[in-house]
C-alpha cells in the first residue's frame, strides 16, 4: 500500500489537480491520498484570522479564496455538483468568521477550511480520472492533544480510529494538516503539517511507501529557489533528511520522518509535474554518505542572550532558565554558553512549523534574574551530511569562506549530521550560494 501526499501546488489549479489525479490513477496501490489546501489558501485563512481586519479586507480575502476554487470547479465535468459541495464549506467558512471568539481554537477551525474545500473538489477530479475514492474527514482519525496551532498526535487513538474508518482494499482521500482533540475541536499540526499527517497515516495503516508529491523533483542540495545550481539528491538517509527539514528545508515538515522511520516506511519525494523522474528516496542507510550533502537555511530567527553574574560558578542557573522557557512552551534550537551568559536561538519565523512567540511575560520573568538581549533579523544556516563531528578538514575551509561575514553563533559536535551557524539575515542567501559553490558544486 502506498500513501500519497500532494502539497498545495500539486492541487493549486485544475491542471495541477489533473496531473496529480493521473498519478493516483496510474497505480492501484495508491490507496490513501492526503492533500493540502490549494496553494495560497492557508495563507489567506491566516490573514483572515487577524483581529484588525476591516470588512473590505475580509471580503477581498474571501474573494481570493472563492476565485481560486471556482477557477478549478469551472473546468470540471461535474461543475454543478462541485459548486454545491464547495459552497457548503465556503458558507461554513463565512459563518465561522462571524463567531465572536478569536482564540486559538477558533483559528484552527478556520484554517481547516482550506483542506476541507480542496478535498471536496479533488475527490471529484479523482472520479473523473477513474479513481473511486471515499472522502474521509481526517478529524475522525487524526486524534491530537489540544495544543491548537501545533497539536501533538495521539498515536494510540489514531490507530484505533483508523481501524474503524479505514478499510483494507478501499481507496480514500483525506485532508492533511488537520485533526481533532478528545472534545471534537478541530486542531492543526503546524504550518506545512500535511507531510506529517501523511507520514502518520502511513505508519498507522502499515503502508510500504509514503510518497510526497511536490513542486520540485525531490530533496535538493539546497533550496533551488535560492541557488539555481542546486540539484536533486537521489538517495539520502532518514537522519540527514530529518536534519535538513528541521533546519529549514521546507520541502518536508520537520516532524515528517519520525513516524515513517518508526514504522520502516520507505519515503519518496517527487514532482507531480514530472512524475517519471524518480526524485529522492529517503532510506535508512544510503550507499553514499558524503560529509556535506546539502545546505539548509532558516530565516527570521531570534537570538536571545541571557547575562547574569549569578551564573559564575553557580549550579542550577541553566536549569532555572530552561524551566522558565519550558513553562512558556518556548522551544530552543541552538545553545552556546560562556562564563556568565547563555545565547539561544529561537525559530520565530511566521510560517514556522513550530513557531515560537517571545512574549512580554517571558521576557519579564527572565528579566527578574538576568539581563536579556533580544536580536532579530538573523538566519540559521546548516551544513547537512554525515559524521560531520568526526570529519577533519571542514572547519578550516568553512571559516575561511566565511571570513568576510559576521558569524553570530556556531553549533558543531552535537549531531553527526549537521554543523550550523547564525548569520545576519541580509547576507544569508549570498552565504548559501557561496557555500553551495564551494562545498557542493565543486
Ligand atoms: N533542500 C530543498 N529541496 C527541495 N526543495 C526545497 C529545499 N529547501 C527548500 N525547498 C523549497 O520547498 C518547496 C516545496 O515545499 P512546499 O512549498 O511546502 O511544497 P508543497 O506545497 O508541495 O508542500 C520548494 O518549492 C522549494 O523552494
Ligand atoms: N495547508 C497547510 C498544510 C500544508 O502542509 O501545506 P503544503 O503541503 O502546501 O505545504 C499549510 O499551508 O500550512
Amino acid at each position: 500500500m502506498i500513501v500519497s501526499k500532494f502539497g498545495g501546488t500539486s492541487v493549486g489549479t485544475f491542471d495541477a489537480m489533473q496531473r496529480s489525479a493521473k498519478i493516483v490513477a496510474s497505480d492501484p496501490d495508491r490507496r490513501l491520498i492526503v492533500i493540502s489546501a490549494t496553494s495560497g489558501t492557508t495563507n489567506d485563512l491566516v490573514a483572515l484570522s487577524a483581529s484588525q481586519l476591516d470588512s473590505t479586507q475580509r471580503e477581498e480575502l474571501l474573494g481570493s479564496i472563492e476565485k481560486r476554487h471556482l477557477a478549478i470547479i469551472e473546468q470540471c465535468k461535474e461543475e454543478e455538483k462541485l459548486r454545491d459541495a464547495f459552497y457548503t464549506e465556503f458558507s461554513g467558512l463565512r459563518e465561522h468568521l462571524d463567531f465572536v471568539g478569536r482564540d486559538k481554537r477558533w483559528k484552527d477551525a478556520l484554517y481547516a477550511f482550506g483542506e476541507l474545500m480542496s478535498t471536496r473538489i479533488f475527490v471529484e477530479v479523482l472520479r473523473e480520472n477513474g479513481v473511486d475514492a471515499k472522502w474521509l474527514d481526517a478529524r475522525n482519525v487524526m486524534k491530537t492533544d489540544s495544543t491548537f496551532g501545533n497539536a501533538e498526535p495521539i498515536l494510540a487513538s489514531i490507530k484505533k480510529k483508523a481501524d474503524k474508518h479505514i478499510q483494507v482494499g478501499k481507496t480514500y482521500l483525506t485532508q492533511g494538516f488537520i485533526g481533532s482533540d478528545v472534545f471534537g475541536n478541530t486542531t492543526t499540526l503546524g504550518r506545512g503539517g500535511s507531510d506529517f499527517s501523511a507520514s502518520l497515516f502511513a505508519e498507522t495503516v502499515g503502508a510500504d511507501t509514503l510518497e510526497i508529491w511536490t513542486d520540485v523533483a525531490g530533496v535538493f542540495t539546497t533550496d533551488p529557489r535560492i541557488v539555481p545550481d542546486a540539484f536533486p539528491i537521489n538517495e539520502i538517509t532518514f537522519d540527514e533528511a530529518a536534519e535538513l527539514s528541521v533546519f529549514g528545508g521546507k520541502v518536508l515538515h520537520p516532524a515528517t520522518l519520525k513516524p515513517a522511520m518508526r514504522a520502516g516506511v520507505n519515503v519518496r519525494v517527487a514532482s507531480s509535474s514530472d512524475p517519471e523522474n524518480p526524485g529522492t528516496y529517503i532510506v535508512k542507510d544510503a550507499e553514499k554518505k558524503p560529509p556535506i550533502r546539502a545546505i539548509s537555511l532558516r530565516k527570521d530567527q531570534t537570538l536571545l542572550t541571557v547575562n547574569s553574574l549569578e551564573m559564575l560558578h553557580q549550579h542550577g542557573f541553566l536549569a532555572h532558565l530552561f524551566k522558565v522557557l519550558a513553562e512558556h512552551k518556548i522551544s530552543v534550537d541552538l545553545v552556546s554558553t560562556s562564563e556568565v551568559s547563555v545565547a539561544l536561538t529561537l525559530d520565530t519565523a511566521v510560517n514556522a512549523a513550530n513557531k515560537v512567540e517571545l512574549n512580554e511575560d517571558v521576557l519579564e520573568e527572565l528579566g527578574r534574574f538576568a539581563e536579556v538581549i533580544v536580536e532579530e533579523e538573523l538566519a540559521l544556516i546548516a551544513l547537512i551530511g554525515n559524521d560531520l563531528q568526526k570529519t577533519s578538514g571542514i572547519g578550516g575551509p568553512l571559516f575561511t569562506a566565511l571570513e568576510e561575514y559576521n558569524v553570530r553563533l556556531i553549533c558543531h559536535g552535537a549531531s553527526p549530521n549537521n554543523l550550523c551557524f547564525l548569520v545576519e539575515q541580509k547576507q544569508a542567501e549570498d552565504i548559501v550560494r557561496m557555500l553551495h559553490g564551494k562545498f557542493i558544486t565543486e
